[in-house]
């Protein structure tokens, strides 16, 4: 995401990508970016700054935070003292907690909460793939505003919201699918085609919107259908699901979630960040959330070397079950 973003604005303003060797060798012929209608855009290296040092941000007027969640502590640790008193960090990752991490570590600094609604996929050497499209959203702030006008001169779409929090919770109910699609193996628009994914994805949304029923949290609506009634929606049958959720179905056909990215590449995933948040947030509300802790526990066995096996919708439906009530798959809004 890093580099998508920076890619982004590296032909507008000055960028500084900070990250790891194995990312930044990969750029030294510059960085590609495809996808999402645009023209695939070739962003030359003389047009990036790369280092591996997190000096290099003394000087920047933002810096945009785009590690997985379990390393947004770290990557706090690293930007104390490093920074100018008006510089701006945006958080654009998925979890509930990433930006309040960073407040915490930066209390002098402008924290804002940000959300990058779609999927990029690091398809080669150097090359990003946007495989699905959407408005990236942050704090409407005034120390937001150079940073949305240089996002738009890069033609990237980005809506400053005053309920972010809410955008949050309602980008988590979407992150439960990172878990569905990386233990189904499938690009997103094929596993979303199979009703015994979508039921899964539905357990795991029902139990997190009574999380946040208890919490006494609305999460913002995103799309065309409000966020309680979308398990409803994922429990239709196949024919009718691709008729109200056409657009949802609209996507790249190669589009798959970050999460089966880290399982592709052996890495750590940021399910605990995501069905780890609902079963917590369950239990501080004396409730329970099975059908997130087993995809939890199944995700974590396939983090294990030589353990990534792709679950079938069916097999994956059933080893949900007895973890919520399976008429659940019938119910209709109201009833
Ligand atoms: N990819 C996607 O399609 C989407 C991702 N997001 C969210 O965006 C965030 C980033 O995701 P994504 O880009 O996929 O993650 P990646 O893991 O692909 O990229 C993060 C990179 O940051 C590196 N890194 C970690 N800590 C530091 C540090 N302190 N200094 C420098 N580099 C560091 C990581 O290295 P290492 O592996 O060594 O830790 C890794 O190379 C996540 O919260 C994700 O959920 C949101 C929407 C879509
Ligand atoms: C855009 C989306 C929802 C795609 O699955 C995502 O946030 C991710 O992959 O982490």
């Amino acid at each position: 995401m890093g580099c998508h973003l920076g890619g982004h604005l590296a032909r507008h303003t000055d960028v500084t990508l900070v990250g790891r060797p194995s990312v930044l060798d990969g750029l030294a012929d510059g960085l590609t970016l495809s996808g999402a209608g645009r023209a695939r855009a070739h962003v030359p290296p003389e047009l990036l700054t790369r280092t591996t040092d997190p000096d290099a941000l003394a000087g920047a007027d933002y810096v945009l935070v785009t590690v997985k969640s379990a390393a947004t502590a770290a990557a706090a640790r690293e930007l104390t003292g490093r920074l100018r008193p008006d510089t701006t960090v945006v958080s654009f990752q998925n979890g509930l907690h990433n930006a309040r991490l960073l407040r915490d570590a930066l209390p002098q600094t402008t924290v804002l909460a940000g959300m990058v609604p779609y999927n990029v996929v690091h398809t080669g050497p150097g090359t990003f793939h946007q495989g699905t499209t959407g408005a990236l959203m942050l704090d409407a702030h005034p120390a937001a505003r150079p940073l949305v006008a240089a996002l738009r001169a890069a033609r990237l779409d980005v809506q400053p919201r005053d309920d972010m929090p809410r955008v949050q919770h309602a980008k988590l109910l979407m992150n439960l699918n990172n878990a569905v699609n990386a233990l189904s193996g499938l690009p997103l628009r094929e596993q979303l085609g199979q009703r015994a994914y979508r039921l899964c994805l539905a357990r795991c949304q029902q139990e997190a919107l009574a999380a946040f029923a208890a919490a006494g949290v609305r999460p913002a609506r995103l799309g065309p259908v409000p966020a309680r009634l979308t398990p409803w929606v994922l429990r239709l049958p196949d024919a009718a699901f691709r008729r109200v959720a056409a657009a949802s179905l609209a996507v790249d056909a190669h589009a798959r979630s970050s999460m089966w990215e880290d399982l592709e590449r052996g890495r750590a995933t940021e399910v605990d960040a995501l069905q780890g948040e609902v079963v917590a947030m369950a239990r501080r509300h004396g409730l329970t959330a099975p059908a997130n802790a087993r995809l939890a526990a199944l995700v974590h066995a396939a983090e294990q070397p030589g353990l990534h096996r792709p679950w079938t919708g069916p097999a994956l439906l059933h080893a949900l079950s007895g973890t919520s009530d399976a008429t659940e798959d019938r119910q209709v809004p109201g009833h």
